[in-house]
Parts: structure tokens; C-alpha cells; sequence
């Protein structure tokens, strides 16, 4: 596990490089999982940087993760966009994971949308649905291997933050009625992510256990991300899509594989792009109060 604890200094260090080399001050952020980072492209005035490039950023390591962080505009409002997130089985610890969310609140932040990759543990699920996260399961930090273990900095949030109202149920609504004009139909789903840690796909039993406890959707990442953006006030948004379907009997064939998370992920890249987009055209403009 890297060691390195990416604390406020760090962060400000990080606003302050982005400051000088770009004068957009982005107000929504998004994070790009798994097949989805084509949407950065339809960034208008981008300005793009490596992570290698940023004061303390991580490097991306897992295929399909580009790794540039994009500021611009994006359905009327400045954005900072990830192509590429970090997960803890990359082998950074929790407080790295969720380094650039703090940076982006640093940025003046106030709402974050964020993308994966999952299994469909649902039943009713099929590859290619879209599920907005109602609420999740959070594996690692249920044995306290979260982002917010270890000294509380008071300056981004407080010591015991609720996330019983993690994802906000007015951003669900928009996209609710943005998918019905979009006719997804069927494909939109609502429902509970499971975040375990990766990087093994899970096993039968495994999955059927998920599913047991309430999971739609198996993945490894997110929610880590959004226990640091609730702390600190941000505003979340999340889906998933669904890219291929959890193995759920013991004689299956079936088997998961990245390739083909990352097959779908390019096969739906068009329906994610006009959700995101078009949910940021309907959210209210930020306001000062926000
Ligand atoms: O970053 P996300 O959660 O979209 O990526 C998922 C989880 C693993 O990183 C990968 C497995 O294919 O996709
Ligand atoms: N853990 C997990 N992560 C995924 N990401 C995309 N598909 C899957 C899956 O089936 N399981």
C-alpha cells in the first residue's frame, strides 16, 4: 500500500498549480469510470492536463482510465472533468483514492457527478442498463477501510458525517425525467451499489451473498469518493452501467472479464453522454449559496 497522507496543504498546492494554468473555475465536477471517458471530449475550451503533471496527483494505471483531468464547459456549466479515476486495488490507500475530490471542493465544487463500471446482481438487469445509485453498500469501510479513518481535518467536514442522505434525490429526479425523454425506457434503473475492493472479480457465492444483502450492482469504486464529497458538502450524483451481469449459479460458463467492461462501456458511451449532459443542462445554474 502507498503511504504518502495527501492532506489540505497538498490540495491547495494542487488548486493553486490548476489556477495558474487554467483560468476556468469549475463549480460542477465528474469522474469518468471504466469505457467512460470519451465524455471529456465533449468538453468545449478544454484545458487538459496529464496527472503526471499536477502537484501530488496519482498516476492512473488501470487500462481504459486515461488520466487527464479536463476543465471547461460542459452543458452550461464549468466543469473539471477526471478521464480516469484511482482505485484502492491499484494499490493507493483510501486518503489517495480521493485525493482530487478534495482538490475539486478546493476548486469550488458544489456538485459531483460521478460514472462506473458494474455487474448487475439484479435479476431484471441487463447489460447496457444505466442504474442511478439510490444508496450503496460499502464493503471496505464496514471494516474501516474508508477515506475518513484517521485524523479528522475539520476544515473539509466533520468527524462523523452522515451518508444516510448520500446521493441527492433532486439530481436522481432530473435524470429520471431526462432519461424518459431520452426513451431509455427499461435501461434506466434506480437502485444500491456494492463497492468491494477489487481487483478479482467476484465469486458465485460471493455474488449471490451481494445479493442477498440488497445489492443491485457490484463494482469497486465510487463510493469512496462520495463519503469524502458528502463530508466535505458536495452535492452527489451517481450511475452505473451496467456492463456485464454477475455470474449468480454455481455451473455458469459465464465469466467477467475488463475487456468486456470495457466493450459495453464503448457500446453505451453515446446514452451516458446525453444523460450527463443533458442532466447538466436542466440542473439549476450554481448560485453563490450553493
Ligand atoms: O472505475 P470503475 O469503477 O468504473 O471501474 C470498474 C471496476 C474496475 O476498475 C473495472 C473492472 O472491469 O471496472
Ligand atoms: N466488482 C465488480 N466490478 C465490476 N466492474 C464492472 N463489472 C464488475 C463486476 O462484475 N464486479
Amino acid at each position: 500500500m502507498e503511504g504518502k497522507t495527501l492532506g489540505y496543504e497538498q490540495c491547495e498546492q494542487a488548486v493553486t498549480w490548476l489556477r495558474d494554468h487554467s483560468q476556468h473555475r469549475p463549480s460542477v465536477g465528474i469522474v469518468l469510470g471504466s469505457g467512460h471517458s470519451a465524455l471529456a471530449d465533449q468538453v468545449i475550451k478544454a484545458d487538459i492536463f496529464s496527472y503526471a503533471d499536477i502537484p501530488h496527483f496519482p498516476r492512473s494505471t488501470v487500462p481504459g482510465h486515461v488520466g487527464r483531468l479536463v476543465l471547461g464547459e460542459l452543458g452550461g456549466h464549468t466543469c473539471v472533468v477526471m478521464q480516469g479515476r484511482f482505485h484502492m486495488y491499484e494499490g493507493y490507500s483510501a486518503n489517495t483514492v480521493v485525493f482530487p475530490v478534495r482538490v475539486m471542493k478546493l476548486l469550488g465544487v458544489h456538485t459531483l457527478l460521478l460514472t462506473n463500471a458494474a455487474g448487475g446482481l439484479n435479476p431484471e438487469y441487463n447489460v447496457g442498463d444505466i442504474m442511478l445509485v439510490k444508496d450503496h453498500i460499502f464493503l471496505p469501510g464496514l471494516a474501516a477501510h474508508g477515506p475518513l479513518v484517521g485524523p479528522n481535518d475539520e476544515r473539509f467536514g466533520p468527524r462523523f458525517p452522515s451518508t444516510s442522505d448520500a446521493y441527492d434525490p433532486e439530481l436522481r429526479a432530473i435524470a429520471r425525467a431526462v432519461a424518459k425523454e431520452l426513451k431509455f425506457g427499461q435501461r434506466l434503473r434506480e437502485g444500491v451499489y456494492v463497492m468491494e475492493g477489487g481487483p478479482a472479480f467476484e465469486s458465485v457465492a460471493e455474488c449471490r451473498m451481494l445479493k442477498l444483502m440488497g445489492g443491485d450492482a457490484v463494482g469497486m469504486s465510487t463510493v469512496p469518493e462520495v463519503h469524502v464529497a458528502r463530508h466535505c458538502g458536495i452535492r452527489v450524483f451517481a450511475i452505473s452501467l451496467i456492463t456485464n451481469l454477475a455470474v449468480l449459479e454455481f455451473d455458469s460458463p459465464q465469466r467477467a472479464t475488463h475487456a468486456e467492461v470495457l466493450e459495453t462501456g464503448q457500446r453505451s458511451a453515446a446514452n451516458i453522454q446525453q444523460l450527463i449532459i443533458n442532466l447538466l443542462t436542466c440542473m439549476p445554474p450554481p448560485t453563490p449559496s450553493d
